[in-house]
């Protein structure tokens, strides 16, 4: 990953993207189970109420049915002994078709088929042959009935409601008819056409031959249903719901139902759009409702992801600055208050700990002379240089055995290792906290004494010297060393040349005959 790209990643903007994306897909997701389940709801209630509309309208239907034919036929029964009279039987007819607005029109016909008598009279047909379709089965078949639509001879789609007249030995005298003109004004469409929805929702009844009995459209009555996806359904089941598409393609939830008596199949129909109108008041509704427990969902899930990523970020800034002394504080403050960020700051405070241990270390033994443990030349010319930094007074001490080359010669090099240690703690001893001792040559060393002038220097060296000298050293027995001794400030003399003029000093001292100290005033 590049750079730029792992500076735009950070844990707090990962975790606020984290959180905003969740919080939408969730709002979207329930939106969408909600629209999902409303839909349905609607669509099973919109069909609920079809099939119950359409279940009420063909027991209506039925009911009318029923009851014309019951009218009829005992109408029947009274005219039986008024075959003879036309006059009587205008009358009969006058009544039926002016007495409630069932029929458009009644015929009585005599058992040859020759109409007797009509109302209204304007059909011209008394005296005349009924030769229609529906006239010659109603007098073949002599029985209560309700026909099928046939077109009469004075050219009206229409359908009959008949009774046979028999007299009282049984024999057959004809029938009395009453007529329902379908594509005008009638009894079916009074009773079907007040009932109406709004939004595109209609009512139609059908015969069993798939015939449109009843349509608010006119146009449409007497045709055959064909094109439409659910009719075969509709008059094989005769009772139920379903969603189809109507003739003119458009979607439509259907309710049907049968009527007993005749076999028609009353139809509700509402567009599938109209009955999902409602959807958007109530999406608009689950947003308003649903928006601001999204907001807090958000704002609970971006609060407690910060929660969790700010020890991690504090432990990230932190551990950057790792090499200042300080900063083991600042890490110990932070509040890591879940177990991993804990787990991670005990880690780094763990790391810092060794890191700092080993630091430590490296610069002990960079500056320590592993023999003796005093400091090495290099530490000791770094203390001279922060001496002439501060300006701080100081004499120095040059110290050399004598003869040490014997010491080894006679009894081993590590025989004089142990001198040289023994040395070291001696001259340790001699000195105070703030003096350094360094090991600056084989058997060489240099004794830096901080605030001190030449003259306690001096005293200072030939204590040493006395009791190196009084030291009974293991397997050697005694030695002696030799000393030479220069301060600083010394006039122009700069401090390296002190620690020449300590060192000429010290060789001027062996030239004299050693175990001596020479100053270099
Ligand atoms: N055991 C031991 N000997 C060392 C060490 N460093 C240097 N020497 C020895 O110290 C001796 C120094 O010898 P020289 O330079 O001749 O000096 P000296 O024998 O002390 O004689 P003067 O200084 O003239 O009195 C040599 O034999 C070195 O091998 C060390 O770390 N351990």
């Amino acid at each position: 990953m590049t750079a730029l790209k792992s500076k735009f990643f950070k844990l707090n903007r990962l975790i606020l993207f984290m959180a905003l994306t969740a919080t939408v897909i969730t709002f979207i997701n329930s939106l969408y189970s909600n629209y999902q389940v409303q839909k349905e709801q609607l669509i099973l209630q919109a069909m609920e109420v079809n099939k119950a509309y359409a279940k009420k309208l063909s027991e209506t239907t039925d009911v009318f049915l029923t009851a014309s034919l019951q009218q009829l036929a005992y109408s029947a029964k009274k005219t039986s002994v008024k075959m003879n009279s036309r006059e009587a039987l205008k009358e009969e007819a006058e009544r039926l078709k002016y007495q409630t607005d069932t029929f458009n029109s009644i015929v009585i016909s005599d058992a040859k088929g020759i109409a007797q008598a009509t109302s209204p009279e304007t059909l011209d047909l008394v005296g005349k042959k009924l030769v229609s379709t529906g006239s010659l089965t109603i007098l073949k078949d002599r029985k209560l009935s309700i026909s099928d639509p046939y077109i009469s001879s004075l050219k009206n789609l229409l359908l009959v409601i008949s009774a046979p007249i028999f007299d009282d030995n049984k024999k057959y005298l004809g029938f009395l008819g009453g007529t329902i003109y379908l594509k005008k004004t009638n009894i079916l469409s009074s009773i079907l056409g007040e009932h109406y929805y709004e939004n595109g929702s209609y009512i139609y009844v059908i015969d069993k031959n798939k015939q449109v009995l009843y349509h608010p459209s006119q146009s449409r009555i007497g045709a055959y249903v064909n094109n439409n996806t659910g009719i075969e359904e509709i008059v094989t089941k005769k009772e139920g719901g379903m969603l189809l598409t109507n003739s003119n393609g458009i979607e439509m939830l259907a309710g049907y139902a049968e009527v007993p008596s005749t076999g028609w199949v009353v139809i509700t129909q509402s567009p599938l759009e109209s009955t999902q109108l409602p959807l958007t008041g109530i999406m608009m509704k689950v947003i308003t409702r649903t928006l601001p427990m999204a907001f807090a969902v958000f704002l609970f899930i971006w609060i407690f992801a910060r929660a969790i990523s700010r020890p991690l970020q504090q432990l990230t800034d932190k551990a950057k600055l790792i090499d200042s002394p300080e900063v083991s504080k600042d890490i110990e403050k932070i509040d890591a208050w879940y177990v991993e960020s804990l787990g991670l700051k005990r880690a780094i405070l763990s790391g810092m700990k060794l890191l700092h241990r080993q630091i430590g270390q490296l610069q002990h033994d960079a500056k320590t002379d592993p023999l003796t443990n005093t400091s090495n030349r290099r530490a000791f010319q770094l203390r001279l240089e922060k001496q002439a930094l501060l300006e701080t007074p100081f004499s120095i001490v040059a110290l050399d055995v004598d003869h040490f080359k014997h010491v080894n010669d006679s009894y081993g090099h590590s025989v004089g290792d142990e001198v040289l240690k023994r040395l070291g703690l001696i001259m340790t001893q001699c000195t105070k906290g703030d003096d350094m001792i360094a090991r600056t040559g084989g058997e060489e060393f240099a004794i830096l004494l901080s605030n001190t002038p030449l003259d306690n220097a001096v005293i200072f060296a030939e204590n040493l010297r006395l009791t190196i000298s009084e030291e009974l050293f293991k397997t050697v027995g005694h030695i002696t060393v030799s000393i030479g001794i220069a301060a600083w400030p010394n006039g122009s003399v700069s401090i390296d040349e002190t620690l020449s003029l300590a060192d000429n000093a010290l060789y001027e001292a062996k030239d004299l005959g050693r175990n001596r100290c020479v100053v270099t005033r």
